[in-house]
This record gives C-alpha cells, sequence and structure tokens, in this order.
C-alpha cells in the first residue's frame, strides 16, 4: 500500500513551489537542431517526424521568407538580397523570429513544447545569438545532422527549382549557399559533435530509408 501522510497533510503554501517547479520544468521548449547542407532533406524529415512525433517544426528559412513578404517589414529588402546571395541574416532578426514563434506556439498550447529548429545555427554569430537570448530558457537536447554530397544537394535543389519558387534554387545561388555551408555551418556541427550532441545521417538515400534512422534515434533519446 502506498503511504503518502506527510504530503496528504499539506497545505496549499507548501505544495505551490513544487507545482510551480514541476511545471516550469514541463514547459521549458525542448530543441532539436536541424542541420545540413541545402537540399539534404532536413524540411522533408521534419515533417514526416511531426506527422509522427509530438514536435513542432520551426524552419529559420520559412521564417525568414515569412518576414520578407510581410506588409511593412524593415527587414524585407535585406532578407531577400541576404537570401539570394546564399548569405547568413544577421542573428538579431532571425532569434526575435523563432522566439516569437516558440513562444506563440506555447500560448496556443502549453504541450507543446518539443521543436525541431531547422536550418539554425548556420554560423557563430547565430549560436552566439542563440546562447545570449535563450540561455536557461531552453534546453538543446541534440542535433539531427543530415549528411549529403554537395552534388546531391544541388540536384536535389534545382530540382526543387523547377516549381518551388525560391529565389535561391538556381545554380549561381546554390553555389553560394554550399560555399556558406562549408565555412560557417560545418564548424557549428563540429563544435555540437564535440559535445557529443550530434546524430549523423546519410541522407543520401532514399526518404524512407533516411527516415527508418531518424526514427531509431528519435526512440532512442526519449
Ligand atoms: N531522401 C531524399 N531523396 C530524394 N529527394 C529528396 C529526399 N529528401 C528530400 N528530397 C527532395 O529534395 C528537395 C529538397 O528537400 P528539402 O526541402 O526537404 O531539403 P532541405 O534540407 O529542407 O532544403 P533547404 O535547406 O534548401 O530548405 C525537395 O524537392 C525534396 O522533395
Ligand atoms: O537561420 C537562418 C536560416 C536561413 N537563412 C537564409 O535563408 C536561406 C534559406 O534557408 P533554408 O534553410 O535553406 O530554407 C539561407 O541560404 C540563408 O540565406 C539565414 O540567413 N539564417
Amino acid at each position: 500500500m502506498l503511504v503518502r501522510e506527510p504530503r496528504a497533510q499539506e497545505g496549499l503554501s507548501e505544495k505551490l513551489p513544487r507545482v510551480v517547479h514541476r511545471l516550469s520544468v514541463i514547459m521549458k521548449p525542448q530543441v532539436v537542431f536541424v542541420l545540413g547542407g541545402p537540399g539534404a532533406g532536413k524540411g522533408t524529415q521534419c515533417a514526416k517526424i511531426v506527422e509522427n512525433y509530438s514536435y513542432t517544426h520551426l524552419s529559420a528559412g520559412d521564417l525568414l521568407r515569412e518576414e520578407r513578404s510581410r506588409t511593412g517589414s524593415e527587414f524585407g529588402q535585406l532578407i531577400d538580397t541576404y537570401i539570394k546571395e546564399g548569405k547568413i541574416v544577421p542573428v538579431e532578426i532571425t532569434i526575435n523570429l523563432l522566439k516569437k514563434a516558440m513562444e506563440e506556439t506555447m500560448k496556443v498550447d502549453e504541450k507543446k513544447f518539443r521543436f525541431l529548429i531547422d536550418g539554425f545555427p548556420r554560423n557563430q554569430d547565430n549560436l552566439q545569438g542563440w546562447n545570449t537570448v535563450m540561455d536557461g530558457k531552453a534546453d538543446v537536447k541534440f542535433v539531427l545532422f543530415f549528411d549529403c554530397s554537395n552534388e546531391v544537394c544541388i540536384d536535389r535543389c534545382l530540382e526543387r527549382g523547377k516549381s518551388s519558387g525560391r529565389t535561391d534554387d538556381n545554380r549561381a545561388s546554390l553555389e553560394k549557399r554550399i560555399q556558406t555551408y562549408l565555412q560557417s555551418t560545418r564548424p557549428i556541427i563540429e563544435q555540437y559533435e564535440k559535445q557529443g550532441k550530434v546524430h549523423k545521417i546519410d541522407a543520401s538515400r532514399s526518404v524512407d530509408e533516411v527516415f527508418a534512422d531518424v526514427k531509431n534515434i528519435l526512440e532512442k533519446e526519449s
């Protein structure tokens, strides 16, 4: 038989701090960063994760594209230029969009505290911005790294470019995006690797084969 006598006699003032503490632990955003080259399949795999697990997908690129087309945005022109040039937008802009999206998600449903943050952090500036703004406010659990060759990345984006309408799915932008990825994003992945936080997945295979690995990782991590 369970004996819970001391707690049964507790008043609200004794219970409350424990309840508040539990809630704040439960509700602290749990983050998985999703990284890899352009066209590696990050968005595709995130969509499949959302179908099967309780995660909210936030693509930093999608948030920037939305901000670019928002009427009255003071950053529209800047974002447009950076995206076409395959350059990384200053973190002050991106982190505010991410933070707002996370807060809004949790405001609508407090149980939605697991996030896949796709395509971020992409460079040292991004990482520093995240650490400054989100330190203590969110836990980065691990990184899903979708690894595939530059050629596969470029071919997939060019194919996607036939219908995506994206201004950066063309060969000129892609050459720059790949350079940015190799020079700025790979070092970030390496930093997380040193912390033992990276799950590297061979993303050159079929969507289902890649997802089978993703599922194994998520089952082990949960
Ligand atoms: N495993 C795969 N095999 C073949 N094609 C794939 C695979 N995964 C994704 N694709 C296709 O490749 C293109 C790029 O995929 P996706 O948009 O998921 O990549 P991404 O990593 O999110 O790209 P970006 O960083 O440029 O936004 C899409 O047209 C998608 O349908
Ligand atoms: O954190 C980020 C994410 C994206 N960008 C810019 O957007 C494009 C497209 O990003 P995708 O993830 O491929 O959708 C990227 O090349 C950058 O120019 C960014 O600056 N910061």
